[in-house]
């Protein structure tokens, strides 16, 4: 017997639609995909922030924050990160719920992961960003030490060493960190936005 059997749905009395109208703004998932030190969270901060100057609602969901919490059970398997990227949409889309613009920054390594969160929203409200940037930048920036541990084998299964990291092939947005400035980055999702009309 599956385990919520005897549980029942309750229907909200405040819609998601009255919540964006008293926001005078949508809802909607950032999603930033990239190996670690591609930029993410730098990109995704800043973009919070602009979105913050012109009264939209936003949040932040970093990888290292939610891995200290909520995910704190959680390690590096492929199974481990498959639950984090799933209990992480699942959190998205409460805040999409809630009326609110969420931009999350994880590496999300795995296609099939990334697609299970779009289907837990609706059309056009997941944004795939894919920051793209080698490896071989990422390993020279290394700004927490990590890959050089990795290459030492003092951590296991890091993403783009020994744990695989698969390119997303149809993203609404790439960005390519290596050879744009981070305010071209933040500024090719602000145009973006705009273009959907969704700022
Ligand atoms: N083995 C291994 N592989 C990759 N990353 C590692 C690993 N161990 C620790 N870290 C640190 O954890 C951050 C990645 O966590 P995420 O939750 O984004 O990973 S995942 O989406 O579940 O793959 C990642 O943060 P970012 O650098 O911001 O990407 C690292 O700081
Ligand atoms: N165009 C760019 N966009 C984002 N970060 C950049 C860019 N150029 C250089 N960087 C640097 O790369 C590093 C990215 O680190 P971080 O944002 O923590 O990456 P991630 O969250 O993907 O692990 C930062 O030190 C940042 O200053």
């Amino acid at each position: 017997m599956s385990k919520s059997t005897n549980i029942t749905w309750h229907d909200a009395a405040i819609t998601k639609e009255s919540r964006r109208k008293q926001n005078g703004h949508g809802s909607f998932v950032l999603w930033f995909t990239g190996l670690s030190g591609s930029g993410k969270s730098t990109v995704a901060n800043a973009v919070a922030k602009e979105l913050f100057d012109k009264n939209i609602k936003n949040y932040v969901l970093d990888g290292d924050n939610v891995r200290h919490g909520l995910n704190k059970d959680l390690g590096f398997s492929d199974e481990d990160r498959t639950e984090n990227i799933r209990r992480i949409g699942e959190v998205a889309n409460l805040f999409v719920d809630a009326g609110q613009v969420v931009l999350t920054a994880f590496i999300s390594p795995f296609k099939a992961d990334r697609e299970l969160v779009r289907s837990l929203l609706d059309e056009g409200e997941f944004i795939e960003v894919y920051v793209k940037c080698p490896v071989a930048e990422c390993e020279k920036r290394d700004p927490k030490g990590l890959y050089e541990k990795a290459r030492k084998g003092l951590i296991k299964d890091f993403t783009g060493i020994d744990s695989p990291y698969e390119e997303p092939e149809q993203s609404e947005l790439v960005i390519e960190t290596d050879s744009s400035s981070i305010e071209e980055c933040v500024e090719q999702v602000i145009q973006y936005l705009k273009g959907k009309e969704l700022i």
